[in-house]
């Protein structure tokens, strides 16, 4: 692939060592997972990138590493404020001059960032923002002088997928990306999602306006596929409500095995603790996120919650205490306010409590756990009254006349039919959700594949029955939601 020449612009070298060099002495990592350094060639080469890869892939490091080699600044378009944080808080301790501009940063920083910035010349290597912010015209001033300095180094747009997910209906600023490809034509732009059926690809290259130049694009499509992780689908209805003690169940159970003398002494020798089992618990309303958490603190469960209407100073505190295994913190039970892109290496499980809104938005969460590779467990408790509160929930959320309204039904749907399949592979499944002809070889680790038969039978005694829910149904019973 010859390098783009870029008008008006900085050079690029190719050189494979400086990338090498850059890894291992930056980012302590010794060697590329595949795809991994062609993708940053191709960035380094000046061309637009779409990356589509497995969550915990690392496709970060493919527009972090670029960031540190190249001249100028990197602007990272990131949709969520822990996302952020977790990403500059990392590149912080590698030395790597990083920054956020949010509405969260506090006034000295913003102060500093705007005059590094006004220099022209940024030091800051990467800037983390809201598509919010770029829609600001005090901040597209900035950036225009940036560019006139020849020092807007590239765009990258993190979590692409909520262009398509968010940007038709509540983050309108989302679809106004394309400023960047109209402002700034010879700037390249990568893109990276884990979550993208074809609509969705589509969707960004042409919101972003990557497929105006398609000779000057490289896509990267690699498996969703997360072999480490058990899926499991948990039956349940309004009726038993046994899902609190069917998760404690399950938890103890875990730590009795963590306490089993041999495995203790291979936690002892890691410096491990025995009941330190980190994981997640997404629900669906703030007060269930409280109410939970609280619950499983009684029972002597290190539980904290994450939501929106948190402080900042919580959230923070929350976060660095989960991620640096402080005891009482190993459970975050958290809303859709935390989870995409979060990066810690050993979450052990992530259950969802209630049926998130979109299959994206499942895999997606499932993603943050067995991130070092090591097997970990993804259940979702799934209740057909459930399954109608949250239609209304996403009926109610999208505007009558939502470009989006169509699609976010279908995913909701594609969600449920994954959970009422008992004919075959979650993994399977999964995969061709995101359109992979070829689906992966499941080494037990999801129910049917562990027991096909008792999954069926599972799922015939744990859920309510379609004609009561329909009933139900009619009598309004479902027309209260979750309040989130
Ligand atoms: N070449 C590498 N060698 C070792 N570790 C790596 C390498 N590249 C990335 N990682 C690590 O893999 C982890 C996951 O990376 P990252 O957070 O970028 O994943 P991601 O692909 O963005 O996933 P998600 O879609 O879930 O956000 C990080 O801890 C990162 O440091």
């Amino acid at each position: 692939m010859p390098p783009l020449a870029r008008t008006g612009s900085f050079v690029r070298t190719d050189s494979f060592q400086d990338v090498d060099f850059t890894l291992r002495r930056q980012f302590n990592k010794t060697s590329f997972r595949p795809q991994q350094r062609e993708i940053i060639l191709a960035a380094r080469e000046g061309r637009d990138v779409f990356v589509q890869a497995a969550t915990s892939f690392g496709k970060s490091l493919c527009f972090q590493l670029p960031a540190v080699l190249d001249m100028g600044i990197t602007i990272v378009i990131s949709p969520l404020l822990s996302l952020m944080m977790n990403q500059v808080v990392a590149l912080q301790a590698a030395k790597v001059d990083a920054r956020t501009l949010n509405s969260q940063t506090p006034p000295q920083e913003r102060d500093h960032i705007y005059a590094d910035l006004a220099t022209g010349h940024p030091r800051t290597r990467l800037l983390y923002v809201t598509p919010e912010l770029c829609s600001t015209d005090s901040f597209r001033k900035r950036l225009s002088f940036v560019y006139e300095q020849k020092e807007l180094a590239r765009i990258a747009v993190d979590e692409a997928h909520c262009i398509s997910e968010w940007g038709h209906d509540f983050r309108k600023d989302f679809k106004k990306l394309v400023w960047f490809r109209d402002t700034f034509p010879d700037v390249p732009i990568m893109a990276l999602t884990a979550t993208a059926n074809s609509r969705v690809r589509d969707d960004v290259l042409s919101t972003l306006g990557l497929n105006r130049n398609p000779e000057k694009l490289s896509v990267f499509t690699m498996t969703a596929h997360r072999p480490n992780l058990h899926l499991e689908i948990r039956y349940t209805s309004d009726e038993a409500d046994d899902r609190f003690d069917d998760f404690c169940r399950w938890f103890e159970g875990v730590i009795a095995r963590r306490r089993r003398p041999e495995r203790k002494r291979e936690l002892v020798e890691k410096q491990e603790r025995d009941d330190c089992v980190p994981g997640i618990i997404y629900t669906i309303s703030r007060d269930e996120c409280e109410s939970l958490s609280a619950a499983l603190r009684h029972q002597g469960i290190g539980a904290r919650p994450f939501h929106a209407k948190l402080t900042k100073e919580d959230k923070e505190k929350t976060l660095a205490n989960w991620i640096a295994n402080v005891p009482g913190w190993d459970i975050i039970v958290a809303t859709t306010a935390f989870g995409m892109g979060i990066d810690k290496d050993n979450v052990r499980f992530v259950v969802h409590w209630r049926l998130p809104k979109s299959f994206e938005g499942y895999y997606q969460e499932a993603g943050r756990a067995g991130r070092d590779g090591n097997a970990s467990y993804c259940f979702l408790y799934y209740s057909r009254e459930d399954q109608e509160r949250i239609s209304n929930m996403v009926m109610r959320d999208i505007p009558k006349d939502g470009e989006n309204r169509l699609a976010r039904m279908e995913s909701l749907q594609a969600l449920v039919r994954y959970c009422e399949d008992t004919s075959g592979c979650r993994h399977a499944a999964v995969c061709r959700y995101f359109g992979e002809v070829e689906v992966p070889r499941c080494d037990y680790a999801c129910d049917w594949c562990k027991d096909a038969e008792g999954t069926k039978r599972r799922m015939r005694n744990g859920l309510a029955t379609e004609e009561f829910v329909s009933t139900q149904r009619q009598e309004g019973r479902y027309d209260e939601y979750y309040s989130d």
